[in-house]
């Protein structure tokens, strides 16, 4: 009890501390230039949403024909913000570019905002046709956009708070900490907004109903109305006694996910499978990736979408990576020293590709088993290569040693395309998002092709991620017949003795 009344007060202070020094951090202005700015990104967000909805809208096609889904594919495929445009049946969306036809008309939520122009806004919704994205929507007429979340990167890493909302209305549409909006309605006052009893100086665009406005430094944290102070102050202490509490937890044996993923580590318990990467136009299986496997005592699984990101946060990534490496060598070290060129690939984050102990321990692994660096690829997010800068040496030391790189789940992240050229690779590994759509829509003329155009651009190989059904895989066969393909329908995840070549 000492322990969270001490750590409650010591959040306090923290909490008001920093709030202090935020507030005071930035002259009137920096802060006017740096409000100009994000109103600038906003405007470009704003601008392509309301380009791809007019030019969709005038598209001539039959609404959800496999032309209408060519060309709606094409047109997400050259934008930078928007991750998927869809057609609409009044409230119901119909399909989309990524998803194709939707089995059922799925129905919108009424949208959280209706502009003068007839433009309908959902803030940070989930998707409806992939309902683990969080997602902007943006509708006009018979057309909905989707705008990628990683477009408001700008409004997150600010260390303050950040809000965006609608001149007309003063309707909060996003704030960049997650904040919930929906009751949260802002009044004009003199030098900016009011909201909840504070005055944000704001900035208006233009050319759209949309305002940024933004905690300033000019009167100071203690400066704020009391009931400010008071609740950064409490959610400080709050924050502070959580921490307490999960430390005591994570003290406890068995109490967190992070003391039984070390535990798991130590004593072998996590297990990999590997999953057949085929050539598509025959079958031949030319290498396996390897994933890792978590059993629970009850016989079920957790899944690593669930731990991995556990390990990156707890900095157990690290150890993780050099579990994976080591394991899946060995295992798998009779098909990697066989002949031809059976290829293995492991995921990584870029934390392990800069970490040089990992580099280290793949040659030493390697020389030990008598593997050739040619047969070893690793598979980093095409998120990740948002850091290409801090990235290209290590992907560049790699590949010197003949150490293949995939960027893997590629058209989910947003910088893709810009990057692609400035961080070689050797695959791009289609996500099975996109595979998803194959034979949904004219697939001839649609963004799949076109990632295999611009990898042949590059030189690098095509793996087709979540190939789930023979018509997907004879589509593939016939179009891109050097596609090397992986997904169910090849063969599941097996452990490395059921594995067969
Ligand atoms: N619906 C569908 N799914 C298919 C199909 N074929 C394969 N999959 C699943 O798709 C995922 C492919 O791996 P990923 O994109 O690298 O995505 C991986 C990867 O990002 C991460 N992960 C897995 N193993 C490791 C690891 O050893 N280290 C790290 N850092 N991450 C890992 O966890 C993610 C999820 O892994 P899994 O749950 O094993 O899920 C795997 C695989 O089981 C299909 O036809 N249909």
């Amino acid at each position: 009890m000492p322990l969270l009344f001490a750590a409650a007060l010591a959040g306090a202070a923290l909490a008001l501390a920093g709030g202090e020094f935020v507030a005071r951090r930035m002259s009137d202005a920096t802060l006017e230039t740096h409000l100009t700015e994000m109103v600038a990104r906003s405007d470009e967000i704003a601008d392509e949403a309301a380009r791809m909805l007019v030019a969709a809208n005038t598209d001539m096609a039959a609404t959800c024909s496999e032309l209408d889904l060519a060309l709606l594919r094409e047109r997400i495929f050259v934008s930078r913000f928007i991750r998927d445009v869809g057609r609409l049946d009044g409230d119901r969306i119909l399909c989309t570019a990524a998803w194709g036809q939707l089995d059922l008309p799925t129905p919108l939520d009424p949208p959280d905002y209706e502009a003068p122009s007839g433009a309908r806004v959902w803030t940070a919704s989930r998707n409806p046709a992939a309902r683990r994205i969080t997602t902007d929507m943006v509708s006009l007429g018979r057309t909905i956009v989707f705008i990628s979340d990683a477009a408001y990167d700008f409004m997150r890493n600010e260390g303050r708070l950040v809000f965006s909302y609608a001149r007309s209305t003063g309707r909060v549409f996003r704030t960049g900490d997650g904040t919930p909006t929906r009751s949260l309605n802002v009044r004009p006052t003199a030098g900016g907004v009011l909201l909840e009893g504070r005055v944000y100086p704001a900035a208006c665009s233009r050319r759209f109903d949309i305002c940024i406005a933004v905690a300033s430094g000019d009167r100071g944290m203690l400066g704020q109305p009391m009931p400010v102070v008071a609740g950064v102050g409490l959610l400080g202490a709050l924050a502070g006694a959580a921490s307490a509490l999960a430390m005591t937890q994570w003290r406890r044996p068995g109490g967190s996910i992070e003391h039984d993923l070390r535990r798991a580590l130590a004593a072998g318990r996590l297990r990999l499978v590997y999953q057949p990467v085929v050539r598509v136009r025959d079958g031949v299986v030319v290498g396996a990736e390897g994933l890792i496997r978590w059993d629970r005592p009850d016989g079920g699984e957790i899944p690593p979408d669930l731990f991995v990101p556990v390990a990156e946060r707890t900095g157990l990534s690290g150890e993780l990576a050099r579990y994976v490496l080591i394991r899946a060598l060995d295992e798998m070290a009779p098909h990697l020293t066989g002949p031809g060129d059976f290829r293995l690939a492991l995921n990584v984050t870029t934390m392990d590709l800069l970490d040089p102990d990992i580099f280290d321990l793949l040659e030493t692994e390697t020389r030990r088993l008598g593997i050739a660096p040619e047969r070893i690829a690793l598979e980093i997010t095409e998120r990740s290569t948002a850091e290409y800068q801090q990235l290209a040496p290590a992907v560049a030391r790699y590949r010197h040693r003949g150490y293949r790189i995939h960027i893997d789940d590629f058209g989910t992240g947003y910088s893709s395309l810009a990057h692609l050229g400035e961080l070689p690779v050797d695959a791009i590994k289609i996500d099975r998002l996109f595979t998803r759509a194959i034979g949904t829509g004219a697939i001839s003329a649609s963004i799949v092709p076109q990632i295999f155009a611009l990898a042949g651009l590059l030189g690098a190989e095509v793996i087709v991620e979540g190939i789930e059904t023979e018509a997907q895989a004879c589509h593939l066969a016939v179009e891109h017949p050097d596609a090397l393909g992986q997904g169910w329908f090849f063969g599941r995840p097996v452990p490395a003795r059921d594995f067969t070549i």
